[in-house]
């Protein structure tokens, strides 16, 4: 019944090839101790405020999330990590949209490919997605319980066409209980960019 609601079958987006680029392939600054040094030209001025290990988990069927996700690495110097399921979800989109919604009306757990490497690590965790019906899409839920997130941070964030951005940010923090949360971002593809996401990660205290 509450589907009779299509998700609003955003404006199709051509899928963009996501970047080949391998996450987590952050370069190391030459001097992390002094990252401020004047002899050291060349780093990001939004160098993070605080010694913490900053991991930008995603999932991304089209390209979009991964683009945000990608933004707020380079600004946070996090490491990336991509959210892959095992079995790819279709590459035709109403196809995709039927498994999606199959999986969460199953309230199913879709696996995941690959394990985020030396999770103690990381201090804070950015866990985002794109809005699905209505919701993250399961393989969030996945994530969310395949690693223990007491004594971490996790900041939500989320790409969408229209609707539900609050929902699904809000489902990202009920996903993880045993963290601690710093308010997230959602964000239509038009507007991602350098300048909103700097604005919020300074609102939320992680660049300067
Ligand atoms: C299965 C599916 C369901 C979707 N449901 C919604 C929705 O409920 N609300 C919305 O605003 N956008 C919805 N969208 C649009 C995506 O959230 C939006 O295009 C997003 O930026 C895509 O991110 P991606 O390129 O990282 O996959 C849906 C897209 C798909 C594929």
């Amino acid at each position: 019944p509450e589907d009779e609601n299509e998700p609003e079958m955003p404006g199709i987006e051509t899928p963009e090839t996501p970047d080949e680029e391998e996450p987590g392939d952050q370069e190391e600054p030459d001097n992390p101790d002094n990252p401020d040094d004047p002899n050291n030209p060349g780093e990001n001025p939004d160098t993070p405020e605080s010694d913490s290990k900053i991991l930008v988990a995603y999932f991304s069927w089209g390209g979009t999330t991964q683009r945000m996700a990608q933004e707020i690495a380079s600004q946070t110097g996090a490491d990336l990590f991509r959210i892959e399921p095992t079995v790819p979800y279709p590459t035709d989109y109403t196809e995709c949209t039927e498994v999606a919604l199959a999986e969460r009306d199953n309230d199913a757990r879709p696996a995941i490919a690959d394990n985020v490497e030396n999770w103690e690590q990381y201090d804070v965790i950015f866990i985002g997605s794109p809005v699905w019906w209505h919701t993250a899409p399961m393989i969030i839920a996945t994530f969310a319980e395949s690693y223990d997130f007491s004594g971490k941070t996790v900041v939500p964030f989320c790409t969408y066409s229209a609707t539900y951005r609050d929902e699904t940010l809000a489902r990202i923090v009920e996903l993880t209980p045993d963290a601690e949360h710093l308010t997230g971002e959602g964000l239509t593809s038009g507007r991602i960019n350098e300048q909103n996401i700097s604005s919020w990660l300074k609102e939320i205290g992680l660049i300067e």
